[in-house]
């Protein structure tokens, strides 16, 4: 889904978003795991309140996994009043690990309901996120197999509905979908190279620059693996790197040919995983 993102949808967004949280017991906040952080809508922490918050780290199989561990570490750091997972959504594993961890953080709150002689209910979710981190996967993933009748109760959006999962939990069915961090010119490339927003938004050129770059210096190797590409020429110029990848592709000058088929190659896995955001210095928590 294509928006536009001006200031009255935000706000309209944020507004629906705020209201949907309050009927919930957890919000699920997906995150593509490859940028954590730059896949974060600006003001989640304003908009998740205090609500218990389950970070989903999804696409995990994309990403680097020594570097999604140090994710994992980050935001479970203890002092917060949030968990995060890793999960690739098509993986029903990681799917049920992801309703047991949900089960586990509101054993305290349905202990306390159950002393005060509140019958049980079931766990009440919702998801939240920027487009394509994969919150429509998940919300099919999620209720596959298991997806009985949609509970009799609106939610606050028109034609929205609680889908019931087992007995276990009702899950708002259409996810709040949030703006990125677009006037960031970093964030910016790497949710264009992840395909979080359309690259027209910037010249390939310099998308693919960042991209060779960053896979000289991170994950050496690669590039001369898949393009036969000569890295040390990075260390000159990468501009001569681009022309020198658009020879190899025999592209002839077409030096915007060779930067769109990097990006698209980087996106289809071709390059391997891979993670863009790198967990802050010095601190363990958010
Ligand atoms: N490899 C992989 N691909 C995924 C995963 N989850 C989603 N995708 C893919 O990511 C793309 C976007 O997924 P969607 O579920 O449409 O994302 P969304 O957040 O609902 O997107 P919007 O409707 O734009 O808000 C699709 O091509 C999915 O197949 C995952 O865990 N791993």
């Amino acid at each position: 889904m294509v928006i536009q993102w001006f200031p009255g949808h935000m706000a309209k967004a944020k507004r629906q978003a705020i209201e949907n949280r309050n009927m919930v017991d957890i919000v699920l906040e997906l995150v593509d795991a490859r940028i954590p952080i730059s896949s974060r809508n600006p003001l989640m922490d304003e908009i998740v309140g205090g609500k218990p918050r389950l970070i989903i780290l999804n696409k995990a199989d994309l990403a680097d996994s020594n570097m999604t561990n140090d994710w994992l570490e980050y935001f479970n750091h203890p002092e917060h009043n949030q968990k995060a997972i890793a999960v690739n959504a098509f993986n029903q594993s990681d799917i049920k690990r992801t309703k047991n961890i949900i089960k586990e953080m509101m054993i305290e709150k349905m202990a306390a309901r159950e002393a005060r002689g509140i019958k049980p209910r079931a766990i009440r979710l919702m998801v939240l996120g920027i487009p394509n981190v994969g919150k429509s996967t998940f919300i099919n993933q999620i209720i596959k197999r298991n997806r009985a009748k949609t509970a009799n109760k609106p939610g606050v959006t028109q034609h929205q509905q609680w889908l019931k999962i087992e007995n276990d939990f009702e899950l708002l069915d259409t996810p709040g979908i949030l703006w990125h961090k677009f006037e960031d010119q970093a964030i910016g490339m790497k949710l264009a190279l992840t395909g979080a927003i359309k690259d027209t938004l910037f010249h390939k050129d310099d998308i693919a620059l960042y991209a060779l770059e960053l896979w000289t210096n991170r994950y050496p190797g690669r590039l001369k693996q898949v393009y036969r590409l000569d890295e040390s020429l990075g260390k000159e110029s990468y501009p001569d790197m681009l022309m020198a990848l658009t020879e190899q592709l025999n592209f002839g000058d077409e030096y915007d040919r060779a930067s769109e088929k990097l990006i698209f190659d980087i996106r289809d896995g071709k390059l391997g995983t891979f993670t863009l955001d790198e967990v802050p210095e010095n601190t363990n928590s958010q």
